[in-house]
């Protein structure tokens, strides 16, 4: 596995090294001593996918309150995603930035998003199916988020969207 910190701290990029023989390959996905050695979170405690019928829906952007705040390890295991992480931490130096990541079935990748950024993102295909491993238990009261489309933040997401909650519709400004 090859472990990329990003532009802002503690996000990073896991990407896999398929060992491929005759028969096709085999792949890690997890491996608590390489997460551990990178100073990541290697306890997570749930285990939850999503499903978008239309490419082009929109998930996001959601994070929880401290003291549930969670640290998620996404990956696209059918399809694709344009996938965003915000950061939301009140004295982070580089607070309200983002960056957007392409995961796909084929590549493989695994985005890690720390406590304290905002996550969301638009599929790319139709039929898409979203992996996500999860520090904390889904806590609804400490649940919130921010508008995708939030002047603060001006994410250049690939295109309008065409599918959303009203949930994610109404997020209050960040500012
Ligand atoms: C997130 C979540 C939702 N639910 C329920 C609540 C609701 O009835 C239904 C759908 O929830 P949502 O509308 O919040 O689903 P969704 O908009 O797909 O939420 C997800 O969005 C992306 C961007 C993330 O980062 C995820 O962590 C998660 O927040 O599932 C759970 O039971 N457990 C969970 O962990």
């Amino acid at each position: 596995m090859r472990f990329t910190e990003t532009e802002l701290k503690g996000v990073w990029l896991i990407e896999p090294t398929p060992m491929v023989d005759d028969r096709g390959s085999f792949t890690r996905f997890f491996c608590e001593k390489e997460m551990a050695d990178c100073g990541l979170v290697t306890r997570f405690v749930q285990h939850s996918r999503s499903c978008s019928t239309a490419k082009g829906t929109l998930r996001g952007l959601h994070y929880q309150r401290e003291p549930y705040a969670e640290v998620k390890l996404v990956s696209c295991v059918r399809g694709a995603i344009f996938d965003v992480v915000v950061d939301m931490r009140p004295n982070s130096p580089t607070r309200y930035r983002w960056l957007g990541f392409e995961l796909t079935h084929e590549n493989r990748r695994q985005l890690y998003i720390p406590a304290g950024f905002a996550h969301g993102l638009q599929t790319l295909t139709d039929d898409t199916e979203v992996s996500y491993l999860i520090s904390q238990f889904y806590t609804p009261h400490a649940s919130t988020g921010a508008r995708y489309n939030d002047p603060a933040f001006s994410i250049d997401w690939p295109e309008s969207p065409t599918a959303m909650s009203e949930r994610d519709r109404s997020w209050p400004p960040v500012r």
